[in-house]
């Protein structure tokens, strides 16, 4: 192409934009006016609200006039509120647009027809002012997959109508700012590296970026994927998981608009800071939040508040300090109560309590047992055997029912109920009052009035009372789950063993009762415990939810995923991780979700191009991994990694110090100091933050700001950093296999600068990186006193 034919068709290019442009803004004033008249009737509703309804309660018809009044004024007021809401949400995606009203185009030829038609593709997609035809097609669109899908060339894409096929003859792309054209490339096979390479040398931020103008071939099928019941994603640290999850939801979204909403959708994710880190992302996208929550969370709200649930970190700190009280027991523990082979040992258990030794509890009234636990064994026990646990506690929830109305006839008799009658409040003497005033409408008989009168006022007094108890007979509280688990760790103590129960198991159940006694649930106990009691009481299944990510699903158990299935028994599940960066005590003997042998019927992809950091960080941390020759680093220069090693701490916290001064004056805006352990990085924080500004960060930590912060590396799951600093990456403190994985999780956080420091000799990691990939500087006593 000449100069001058580039020249033109730049211009031309502009003034699409310019005319797209206009149309937007055009959009956007019809809208805005219509928000407003919208906003002036939900005004006018609310003000008006009971001048507009025909309030007349006096008789039954007027009554039920009345209600059907406020009904459909309240519709009208709610129908008036969600298209404000509608246009909104709309004029904030237009606002958007009018800046950057697209990213990508693709001339297409359909086979059926004689000229290419361009197709332009953005964040939503534009009509022209006759609402025709589209000036910009949504990213999620059938038509833009081809976008992403192939180069120039032979193409397709599915519509419900059924494939299309034809010829791609142009595939460009823009960067458009403010209106103004920026950039402009057309490109290959992937999605223009130049855009990529722009967007990936970034700044890293405190919130996540979408990526729908860069998206890869290979994101591009997890995010359309639909066939699936289960996908699993094994992507290498920064390729794109977190990403693709998001834009994949987003496109679910839209693809089924009329069925799926936002809430029928939900995210677990690694920690509390993660969910505020990606929480910008779909309304950037226009899309409403899915639910968001930790596995700990989920387990949390299940229980009732007289447990004490340990978190993962507090687990994996005792793990990593290595010496607390019973260690390898609860090692051992915390392998074990990962497995299958352990769920299998509680339904073989569940299935013996269907014959014998369910706990359950008196049920007492006023201090005094009126029914005792052994009468409800007696009667649990003589239910029909071949029903389920929780039918069977049914059917004893309905007879215990029974049995209270009858103590509730009895009890009306006593002295107290007279005393407390007095204690009434005065809507139920009122209530009293009016049933006697409709009985008497049909009897004549009114020398009685006195004694009817203080009969339902035993019966009110009585029936207040034994509320609470009746409720609590419906939640089935009259078994005591509690017990009846720690029954096991009694009963089966001695269980023979076969190949599955751990060597130290009788270890396991003492140490495991000793926790339960004091209504301390461990992380590896929890589980158990929910899924025990829920296969007990009956299983709380969440059947609205459609689809499940569970992101950093290397973490999760396969007695948890179990758990997650028992749940969300109607959910499509996306499964997201990276085996490389599985750090808790149960990975090293237990099969992972992502692990090829997972059992469950699935599709999988896997992704091993890594975005995130520079080649020089990804090739230095590819190099300590096992199968790290399948990871493909992204063309993306930067400095190569150094590593300072000295043998004093005091010496290396000088040289954090300058090193984090450097970043600082090279303009780095996010910064992390990563340590091994929360006492590490509490030791550093105390150390440090006399000489720099930094926060902290804890398990309660739920945002993080620009700047510098100290963290472990489980907590730094998920997030990236400009420039990461490894605080102390001695061989002391990595050498173990979970140490590895956690090393590489800390280091892979860097999207351009990576440092680290070693007190005496570096990890055994280190020394598996080719000398010629990092910088190696030993700063010893000796040479320090010569400098002196
Ligand atoms: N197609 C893409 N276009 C632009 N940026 C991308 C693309 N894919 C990934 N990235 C960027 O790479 C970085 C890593 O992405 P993401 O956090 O989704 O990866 P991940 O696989 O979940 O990482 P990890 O497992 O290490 O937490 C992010 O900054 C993301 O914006």
């Amino acid at each position: 192409m000449t100069d001058d034919s580039q020249k033109q068709e730049w211009k031309e290019e502009q003034n699409r934009v310019n005319r797209v442009v206009e149309e937007i803004k055009r959009k956007m004033g019809i809208l805005r006016s219509r928000a407003s008249n919208l906003k002036q009737d939900v005004i006018d509703i609310r003000r008006d609200f009971w001048e507009d309804v025909t309030v007349n309660i006096e008789e039954m018809d007027d009554k039920i006039e009345t209600e059907a009044s406020i009904k459909q004024q309240a519709e009208f007021l709610s129908e008036r509120e969600r298209s404000h809401g509608q246009v909104s949400e709309r004029l904030d995606i237009l606002d958007r647009l009018k800046d950057s009203p697209y990213f990508g185009r693709i001339d297409f030829k359909e086979e059926s027809e004689s000229e290419e038609e361009p197709i332009y593709i953005g964040l939503a997609s534009v009509l022209d002012e006759e609402e025709e035809n589209f000036l910009v097609h949504d990213w999620r669109a059938p038509i833009a997959s081809m976008y992403y899908d192939y180069p120039p060339g032979p193409a397709s894409y599915d519509t419900v109508q059924g494939n299309i096929s034809g010829e791609i003859t142009v595939k460009r792309q823009y960067i458009i700012r403010n209106g103004e054209l920026k950039g402009m490339f057309d490109t290959g096979l992937t999605i223009g590296d130049h855009l990529l390479q722009k967007v990936l040398g970034d700044q890293a931020s405190t919130k996540m970026k979408r990526i729908v103008s860069t998206i890869q071939r290979e994101q591009n099928q997890i995010i359309r994927n639909e066939k699936s019941k289960v996908l699993v994603v094994q992507g290498v640290a920064g390729s794109g998981k977190t990403s693709a999850a998001l834009q994949r939801v987003a496109y679910l979204l839209y693809r089924y608009r009329e069925t799926l909403s936002s809430e029928q959708i939900v995210l677990f994710s690694p920690n509390p800071l993660f969910n505020s880190y990606v929480a910008t992302v779909l309304p950037e996208l226009g899309e409403d939040n899915m639910q968001q929550m930790t596995f700990y969370q989920f387990l949390h709200r299940q229980l009732d508040d007289s447990f004490q649930l340990e978190t993962p970190f507090e687990q994996m700190e005792y793990y990593l300090r290595k010496d607390g009280k019973d260690y390898d027991t609860r090692v051992e523990a915390m392998e074990y109560k990962a497995s299958l082979d352990y769920k299998d040992l509680l339904d073989r258990y569940i299935n013996d309590l269907g014959n014998e030794g369910i706990v359950f509890r008196n049920i007492s009234f006023r201090g005094e047992i009126i029914i005792s636990k052994k009468a409800i064994e007696q009667y649990f026990y003589q239910t029909e055997r071949s029903l389920s646990i929780p039918d069977r506690l049914e059917k004893v929830a309905n007879w215990l029912l029974l049995q209270i109305k009858r103590v509730e006839q009895y009890e009306r008799e006593k002295d107290w109920v007279l005393e407390e009658s007095e204690l009434l409040e005065k809507e139920d003497f009122v209530d009293v009052h009016h049933t006697l005033q409709d009985e008497q409408q049909f009897s004549d008989d009114t020398f009685d009035d006195y004694d009817r009168e203080e009969e339902l006022l035993r019966k009110r007094v009585v029936a207040n009372k034994m509320k609470p108890l009746k409720v609590k007979i419906k939640r089935l509280a009259f078994v005591d789950t509690l017990k009846t688990f720690r029954r096991l760790f009694h009963q089966y103590r001695t269980i023979s063993m076969d190949e599955s129960i751990p060597n130290r198991w009788t270890d396991i159940c003492r140490l495991t009762d000793d926790y339960l006694k004091d209504k301390y649930l461990t992380w590896e106990d929890a589980t158990g415990y929910i899924y025990f009691e829920n296969s007990m009481l009956g299983f709380q299944s969440q059947r609205t939810i459609q689809h499940l990510f569970i992101d950093e699903a290397q973490d999760y158990t396969p007695f948890q995923f179990a758990l997650m299935k028992k749940m969300y028994p109607v959910s499509r599940m996306t499964l997201l991780g990276d085996i490389n960066q599985a750090i808790y005590a149960h990975a090293v003997k237990e099969e992972s979700l992502l692990s090829e042998r997972f059992s469950e019927k699935h599709e999988r992809i896997v992704l091993t191009r890594s975005y995130r950091s520079t080649k020089p960080i990804v090739s230095f941390t590819k190099a300590f991994m096992p199968n790290g020759d399948l990871i493909e680093p992204f063309e993306r220069d930067g400095d190569i990694p150094g590593l300072i090693e000295v043998d004093q701490p005091e010496i290396a916290i000088e040289k954090i110090v300058s090193k984090i001064d450097e970043f600082l004056a090279e303009g780095q805006k996010t910064i992390a100091i990563i340590g091994k352990t929360m006492e590490e990085c509490r030791l550093l924080h105390a150390v440090l933050r006399r000489r720099l500004p930094l926060h902290l960060m804890t398990q309660e930590t739920h945002t993080f700001n620009n700047g510098i912060v100290v963290i472990p590396a489980y907590l730094a799951k998920g997030i990236e950093f400009d420039s990461v600093v490894i605080a102390d990456a001695s061989d002391e403190n990595y050498h173990n296999e979970l140490e590895r994985n956690l090393f590489y999780t800390a280091c892979t956080r860097a999207m351009h600068h990576l440092a680290l420091f070693s007190v005496g000799r570096p990890s055994r990691f280190i020394e598996q990186v080719p000398k010629s990939d990092y910088q190696h500087f030993k700063i010893h006593e000796i040479a320090v006193r010569h400098n002196e």
